[in-house]
């Protein structure tokens, strides 16, 4: 993330989130006023005391809400002449263990969208190998490191799913697809190609509320995660502010290397 444009403001950041127990566990790491409402609905819970100013937006769970609400918050923002620095994918997801254990927190290096595509009678094709779309977003590497540092974070492939893993063969087959993945979530890829649309950088933080593999939700461990979710954001204004350099020249929009460019790198380590 760069510094603001408008010198001397602090970066305004989004955070979204799926549901409201996960923007609670946001707010909880800020000093969160009244929230304002945006068009459709959207209630958005501001904490603008701090060296950061924080909007946090439940915006539901999955990848087209999630967009819906991003793209409603970021438009809102731009339109009042307040426009954000960095959008963060917040909440709850499934860990691949040992690497992501219940309750660790995971910083996105990659942000991929493992069930856009097509089955095959040769396996699954992503979108991207049939000429169109998207399927993953890097934020920026300084960024992730800082930001994981100071939480205390594992950083690696986060992939975005509409369908929640409920069996180890699902797992493994993600795992052998997504070399290095750490954790599964359903909202990530719809906040960062909202993000993406309205050039504005992108990351991804989960709190590890589950493993990922055959369904057990009795094992899940909401309320650690939760905490833990609470914990990074604390570390949060710290690492942005200290990896904040001069604004660049705004991006043009359409040199995205992900939007249908079929030289884009597999992710992974
Ligand atoms: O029941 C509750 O109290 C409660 C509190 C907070 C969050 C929830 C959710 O169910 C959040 C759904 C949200 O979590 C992500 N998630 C969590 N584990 C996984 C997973 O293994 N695979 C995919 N997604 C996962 C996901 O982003 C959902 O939107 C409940």
């Amino acid at each position: 993330m760069s510094a603001p444009s408008d010198a001397g403001r602090p970066p305004r950041v989004l955070a979204v989130t799926a549901v409201a127990a996960e923007r609670d566990a946001v707010c909880a790491a800020a000093e969160c006023g009244a929230p304002a409402v945006l068009p459709g609905g959207y209630e958005l819970c501001r904490a603008d005391g701090g060296p950061v100013a924080l909007d946090v937006l439940a915006a539901g769970v999955g990848p087209a809400a999630a967009a819906a609400g991003t793209a409603t918050a970021l438009t809102a923002a731009a339109l009042a002449g307040q426009p954000y620095d960095l959008v963060v994918s917040a909440g709850i997801g499934g860990g691949w263990a040992p690497r992501a254990p219940l309750g660790a927190v995971v910083v996105a290096e990659a942000i991929v969208a493992a069930d856009l595509g097509a089955e095959t009678p040769d396996g699954f094709v992503p979108v991207t190998d049939l000429g169109f779309g998207a399927v993953l977003h890097r934020p920026d590497p300084a960024l992730v490191k800082a930001v994981a540092a100071a939480a205390g974070a594992v950083t690696g492939t986060v992939v975005t799913v509409s369908t929640v893993t409920g069996s180890a063969a699902r797992a493994a087959e993600l795992a052998r697809r997504h070399p290095g993945v750490l954790a599964e979530a359903m909202e990530g890829f719809g906040v960062a190609e909202a993000a993406a649309a309205h050039g504005v950088p992108v990351l991804e933080v989960r709190a590890v509320s589950n493993a990922v593999g055959p369904r057990d939700r009795a094992a899940w461990r909401i309320g650690a995660a939760l905490t833990a979710l609470t914990g990074a954001f604390r570390t949060l204004p710290g690492a942005l502010v200290a990896t904040a350099g001069p604004a660049p020249d705004p991006p043009p929009r359409s040199t995205s290397l992900m939007r249908g460019d079929p030289h884009v790198p597999e992710e992974g380590p």
